[in-house]
C-alpha cells in the first residue's frame, strides 16, 4: 500500500484542529456555565439570605448524581459502545437542560419559603439543576478527551488537549469576571430575602448571567452536530485507508484491567487532589477578595480572573514541551508544589494586600497549566485507546467526589469558624467579614498530598515504563 493511500481526514491538520475548534465551543459553554454562580455568593447571601453551607450546597450538587448515581461510570461506558458522536450529542442536551433548571430555580425566590430535604427548596432546586448540568458537563469532557485522542494520537495531542483546555479556561474566566457586571447592569425590581421576608426590591440580577450561560450553551450544543458530520467524515476515510479500527472492542472485563493498574489508580488520586485544591477555590475566590483583601464586589473577580487568564497561554505551551521534550511527570509534581506554596501563603493572617493576591493567583494559573497539560496526555500512556472512555470516565468520577466534598467542606468550615457572620444576619447587624484562615489550610494540605501521589507516580513509571517523562510525538 503506498503511503498516499494510507493517509486519512486525522493527517490533514487543518481538518484535525478544525475539529479541535468546535468541540472546544461546547466545552467554552460548559465551563462557563460551571463558575457563573462562583462571582455572584455575596450577591446570594445579600439577595436572597444563602448562607456560606447554602452555596457549598449548591456548589457541591455539580458531583451529586456523577458520584452517587455513578452517571459519570455509566457515561464512560455509553462513549466506549455507543461511541463519540452519540454521547457528545447527550451530554451538551443534558448541559442545556441541568442550566435551563437552574435558571428556573434562580429565578424562583419564592422557593425560598419551602424546604426540601432539610435544604431550602430555592438552595434545593438550583442545585439539581447543577447537579444536572454536572453530569452533562463531565460526560462531554470525556467524550472531547476521546475525540482529541482520536484524531491526534501520534502527532501533537498534549498541544491539542492544552489548547482546548485553554478555550475552556476563557469560559472560566468569563465566567469569573462578567457576571457581576451583566448582574448590575440588569438590575430590576424583584423579590428578595430580607430578615426571612419576601419583598420586592430594585437589586442585581442573579439570573441575567445565567440567562447568558444558557445561550451560550445552546450554541454549544447546535455547533457540536458540525462536529458529529466530521467525525463521519473521520470515520469514512479511516475505513477507506483500511487503517481503521483494528483496535478490541471495549469488554465489561476491560473495567478489571484498569482498576487493577496501579498507574490508573495514582493518577486518579493525584488528579482528584489536585482539581479540588483548585476548582472549588475558584468558587471561593472573589468571596475570598472580599473578604481578606477588602475588594469591592464589583471588582473582587479582577483578581480571580487572571488565574485562567494566564492558563490560556501557558496549557497549550506546556502540552507542547511535553509533546516534544516529555517531562510530564516532574510538570506535575512542580504543579503539585506550587498549589502548596500559594495556598500555604494564603492561609496567613497577614501580606493581605491585593498585589501579594495578584502574585499568588498568576502562580496558581502556572499550576493549573502545569498538572492537566501533563495529566491528560498521560493517560493514554497508561490505559489502551479502547478503554479511555471508561478510564477517562473513572478518573473523573474520582475526580468528582472532591469537586463535590471539597466545596461543601469549605462552606461549612467557613461557616463553623465565622459563627460571628450568620448571628450578625439573623439580628439584622453589620455583618463582619469571613476569616478565610481554616478553609486555605484545607486546600493546602491537598497540595501536599498531591506532591507525595505526584512522587509516586514518578516512581511507578520508572518501574513500569508508561513513558512518562519521553516526548509524545513520535519522530
Ligand atoms: C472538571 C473536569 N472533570 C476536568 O477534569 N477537566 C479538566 C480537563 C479534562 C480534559 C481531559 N482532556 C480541566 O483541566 O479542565
Amino acid at each position: 500500500m503506498t503511503e498516499a493511500l494510507r493517509l486519512t481526514l486525522r493527517d490533514s491538520k487543518a481538518a484535525r484542529w478544525g475539529a479541535l475548534g468546535i468541540i472546544s465551543i461546547t466545552m467554552f459553554a460548559g465551563y462557563f456555565l460551571t463558575d457563573v454562580m462562583s462571582p455572584l455568593k455575596p450577591m446570594l447571601e445579600s439577595e436572597f439570605a444563602w448562607s456560606s453551607t447554602n452555596y457549598g450546597i449548591f456548589t457541591s450538587a455539580y458531583g451529586w448524581l456523577n458520584v452517587f448515581f455513578g452517571m459519570l461510570i455509566f457515561g464512560g461506558i455509553i462513549l466506549d459502545k455507543m461511541g463519540v458522536r452519540f454521547t457528545g450529542i447527550m451530554s451538551s442536551g443534558i448541559m442545556v437542560l441541568g442550566a435551563g433548571i437552574k435558571y428556573w430555580a434562580i429565578t424562583n425566590p419564592t422557593l425560598v419559603t419551602d424546604t426540601t430535604f432539610g435544604i431550602h427548596t430555592h438552595v434545593f432546586m438550583a442545585a439539581v439543576g447543577f447537579a444536572i448540568f454536572g453530569v452533562g458537563v463531565e460526560i462531554a469532557g470525556i467524550t472531547v478527551s476521546k475525540i482529541i485522542v482520536k484524531w491526534f494520537k501520534g502527532n501533537e495531542m498534549a498541544l491539542a488537549m492544552g489548547m482546548q483546555m485553554a478555550v475552556a479556561r476563557l469560559g472560566t474566566m468569563l465566567a469569573i469576571a462578567a457576571p457581576v457586571p451583566l448582574a448590575t447592569y440588569f438590575s430590576s425590581v424583584h423579590t428578595q430575602v430580607v430578615n426571612g421576608e419576601l419583598v420586592e426590591k430594585m437589586g442585581p440580577s442573579v439570573s441575567a448571567p445565567i440567562a447568558f450561560a444558557f445561550v451560550l450553551l445552546v450554541i454549544g450544543f447546535i455547533t457540536f452536530f458540525i462536529y458529529v458530520s466530521m467525525d463521519k467524515k473521520l470515520d469514512a476515510s479511516l475505513a477507506e485507508s483500511n487503517g481503521t479500527d483494528s483496535e478490541e472492542p471495549f469488554k465489561f472485563s476491560d473495567i478489571g484491567r484498569i482498576v487493577t493498574n496501579k498507574g490508573f489508580w495514582l493518577i486518579a488520586v493525584l488528579c482528584v487532589l489536585f482539581y479540588s485544591s483548585v476548582f472549588p477555590f475558584i468558587k471561593y475566590a472573589s468571596d475570598l477578595m472580599v473578604n481578606k483583601y477588602g475588594l469591592d464586589q464589583n471588582l473582587a473577580g479582577i483578581i480571580p480572573s487572571l488565574l485562567p487568564l494566564g492558563t490560556l497561554f501557558l496549557t497549550p505551551l506546556f502540552g507542547g514541551v511535553y509533546d516534544k521534550k516529555g517531562k510530564g511527570a516532574t510538570m506535575m509534581i512542580i504543579g503539585a508544589v506550587l498549589i502548596l506554596l500559594v495556598h500555604s501563603v494564603f492561609s496567613l493572617p497577614i501580606l493581605n494586600y491585593w498585589f501579594v493576591a495578584v502574585v499568588l493567583v498568576i502562580i496558581l494559573g502556572i499550576a493549573l497549566s502545569l498538572v492537566p497539560s501533563a495529566m491528560w496526555p498521560s493517560v493514554p500512556k497508561i490505559i489502551p485507546e479502547n478503554q479511555l472512555g471508561t478510564a477517562f470516565s473513572l478518573i473523573f468520577w474520582i475526580q468528582n467526589w472532591g469537586l463535590m466534598g471539597i466545596p461543601l467542606l469549605i462552606g461549612y468550615v467557613l461557616d463553623q469558624s465565622n459563627p460571628e457572620v450568620a448571628l450578625a444576619k439573623a439580628n439584622g447587624t453589620a455583618v463582619p467579614l469571613y476569616d478565610y484562615t481554616n478553609p486555605m489550610l484545607i486546600f493546602a494540605g491537598l497540595g501536599l498530598l498531591a506532591i507525595i501521589v505526584g512522587m509516586l507516580l514518578k516512581m511507578e513509571d520508572k518501574k513500569k515504563g508508561y513513558g512518562l517523562e519521553l516526548p509524545n510525538i513520535q519522530k
